[in-house]
């Protein structure tokens, strides 16, 4: 269960980070927050490069934090816009984000969280490669 207070926090972190982005070239900064299973908040925003196929999402630099900040499991997590409006997070990064908090994962959306296996559904998963014997 995530309550009210905590989505809050969810968007205000998010709307924080957006001061952090990196993106000179779309000019289009991201931040992301999310909580975790033991209650930590970690967060993160896009970061851009001059090579422009080589820039990192928010969600991807968020799961990196989660990573280096002791692990864990992802319950919720908030991405916005320049605007602090909700931002879905993209194709790639919900295959990322599945990978550290489940089709469980509640994804904030401006008509209430949506769970992540609704948005990748039949996802790709640790099961398909438990089906090949190597
Ligand atoms: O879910 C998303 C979608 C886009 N972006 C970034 C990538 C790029 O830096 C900028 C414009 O696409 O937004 C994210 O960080 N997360």
């Amino acid at each position: 269960m995530v309550g009210m207070t905590e989505w809050k926090t969810l968007r205000d972190n998010a709307r924080s980070m957006i001061g952090k982005a990196y993106a000179p070239y779309s000019r289009f900064p991201v931040g992301a927050s999310a909580i975790t299973d033991d209650g930590r908040f970690v967060a993160g925003c896009n970061v851009e490069n001059v090579s422009y196929g080589l820039g990192i999402c928010a969600e991807v630099t968020l799961a990196a934090q989660l990573v280096a900040t002791g692990g864990g499991r992802l319950r919720a997590v908030a991405v916005c816009d320049a605007d602090g409006s909700p931002l879905m997070p993209c194709g790639r990064c919900r295959q990322v984000l599945l990978e550290f908090g489940g089709p469980g994962l509640l994804v904030d959306h401006a008509d209430g969280p949506r769970t992540l296996g609704e948005l990748l559904p039949d996802a790709f998963g640790p099961e398909d490669l438990d089906r090949i014997t190597r």
